[in-house]
């Protein structure tokens, strides 16, 4: 094994956190203990696809037989384990037993495919992967056989649900739980993704301490208690669903979590009557979507007191529709998988609630607004949101280079965010620095599609930028300028190339464009806005391609 390089907490901020109440030296795997031991009849997550209502006694036990079994294959403390799995309840199961063992689940999305897992499986050393067979009309077990064969490191592969064809399966790994050592609170607990912003995505090292504080600060600031029924709408592994407050805040809480196995108000509002859901989380094309549902929807809606919204911005106009349609609270969240939260609080004013992104969880977090110089602007102006805090990493795993150009020499975070910040230390995003295109809360790093663009042997040169798109925000245009003498390229071309190229799907480029040339900054750069503005012409006066 290589050696590994997680950046920390410097010792006095780390005592400083401790010495706040902050970090509770709380594990992931103790706290579920606790919690089953507290009440071990309460549902702690309901799956409607499968049938499956698990209590916290049940999930607990889980847990501990599927540790044991991993163990007895040799999987142990500090091991990579990418888990890729829909929502569905043995999700839960696999991290609970991963963080029992202390065991890092590396999380990727369903929607990630070969060139994604691959990279996740080679650069962490991953020993192991976990699937659901099929989902969404796609074989899992087919990318596992490829990411199986082309990654040396990977022993086992395991599938969570369906047939497991040549693999094993979860349910068949459980064995009679013994003792293990398990992490320390301030251990990893997992590896989570970024949004990113380069050509290869960034991976981030969060700990037991530091992600279970994020996840009470949550639950205190959206009322999220034992009587909570947290809906799981969007990817579980996705940062926002999993932790603001999310689903691992709702068990933290005690309170019920159900699975949503599609995001569509005919898949959730069903579910929302049935569950007496109090509280879910959506990015905004969604909210749009339930928004102009709810109305005219034969089903009770009633139990539903919160709806937190992030990923992205969220109009002003779309915020003030949310309490009229679904007659609950908006909550705006403004977050990242590095770290920072901010919320609106549940009794801000309304004016506040629609027009700002929310302020942070601690009051340890230290939040600075700074120009190209890293000079700090004058309160109430717009400039680069800098972070650093008890829940926001030092640094990227295993990133060096990288980390010296995204985190200040004393340990601030360069969001790449353009924001101010309100008289009431409310956050309002203004725009982006980082070279990144936010797909309805999907990021995008306009680099890593580039440079799949750049592997087509008849394209010598690629830019990728974000068009506005009216209902997800922002879509891809890529920009192409073709070898001199290769013959025609048809845009469906480019796309399905990267889309063979293993890459997912809503990393492809929703249009391609080919031109003679870039527009040139005064330097000679390629000018990006100059092409996004381009594309935002273009984008007003037709319709994709
Ligand atoms: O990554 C995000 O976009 C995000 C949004 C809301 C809340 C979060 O925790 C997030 O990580």
């Amino acid at each position: 094994m290589s050696a590994e390089a997680a950046p920390t907490w410097p010792a006095e901020f780390a005592e400083r956190y401790r010495a706040a109440g902050w970090w509770r030296g709380e594990t992931f795997g103790e706290m579920l203990r606790q919690r089953a031991e507290e009440h071990p009849d309460r549902v702690a997550i309901v799956d409607p696809v499968a049938g499956s209502r698990w209590t916290y006694a049940d999930l607990d036990r889980r847990a501990d037989r599927l540790a044991a079994g991993l163990l007895s294959r040799g999987i142990v403390k500090g091991d990579k384990v990418v888990v890729q799995l829909p929502n569905i309840a043995e999700f839960f199961e696999v991290i609970f037993a991963l963080f029992r063992i202390g065991a890092l689940p590396v999380f990727a999305l369903p929607a990630h495919r070969e060139s994604e897992i691959t990279y996740f499986c080679e650069f962490t050393e991953a020993v192991a992967y976990v699937v659901a067979a099929e989902h969404g009309g796609y074989d899992y077990r087919e990318l596992a056989s490829k990411t199986h064969a082309n990654v040396s490191t990977l022993r086992h592969v395991f599938v969570a649900q369906g047939d497991p064809g040549e693999f094993e399966a979860l349910s068949e790994v459980a064995e009679e739980p013994v003792g293990y050592g398990g992490p320390r609170p301030d251990d990893l607990a997992f590896l989570q993704l970024s949004g990113g912003s380069t050509g290869i995505p960034k991976l981030i090292p969060r700990t037991h301490d530091d992600y279970i504080y994020s996840l009470w600060g949550s639950n205190e600031i959206c009322a999220v208690d034992e009587n909570s029924v947290y809906l799981c709408v969007l990817p579980a592994a996705h940062n926002f669903p999993l932790s603001s407050p999310g689903s691992l805040g709702t068990l933290y809480a005690g309170g019920r979590v159900v699975l949503c196995p599609g995001p569509s108000p005919e898949v959730a509002f069903p579910l929302i009557e049935r569950e007496g859901v109090t509280i879910t989380g959506l990015v905004p094309p969604l909210a749009l979507l339930w928004t102009e549902a709810a109305p005219g929807t034969a089903h009770d809606l009633s139990s539903l007191d919160v709806l937190l919204v992030g990923g992205a911005k969220f109009s002003e106009e779309a915020a003030r529709r949310v309490r009229p349609a679904l007659g609950c609270t908006l909550q705006q969240v403004f977050g990242m998988a590095e770290g920072l939260v901010n919320y609106t609080r549940l009794d801000d004013p309304v004016e506040t609630i629609v027009t700002t992104q929310g302020r942070p969880i601690s009051p340890d977090d230290e939040v600075l607004v700074v120009d190209d110089e890293d000079q700090e602007v004058a309160p109430g102006e717009t400039g680069h949101l800098l972070t650093r805090g008890p829940y926001t990493i030092r640094g990227y795993w295993n990133a060096p280079e990288h980390n010296a150009r995204s985190f200040t020499e004393d340990g601030f975070y360069r969001t790449g965010d353009i924001v101010r910040v309100t008289g009431s230390g409310h956050i309002v995003v203004e725009g982006r620095a980082k070279d990144q295109i936010n797909r309805g809360g999907e990021k995008i790093a306009a680099e890593e599609v580039e440079n799949h663009i750049l592997a087509h042997p008849a394209v010598h040169d690629a830019n990728v930028v974000a068009e506005p798109d009216p209902y997800l925000g922002e879509r891809t245009c890529a920009y192409v300028i073709l070898r001199s003498g290769a013959g025609p390229l048809k845009a469906v071309a480019v796309k399905r190339f990267v889309r063979e190229r293993g890459l997912a799907a809503y990393k492809v480029p929703d249009r391609v464009e080919f031109v003679d040339a870039f527009p040139q900054t005064g330097v000679g750069k390629v000018s990006k806005k100059d092409l996004r503005n381009a594309a935002a012409r273009t984008a007003s006066s037709s319709s994709p391609s």
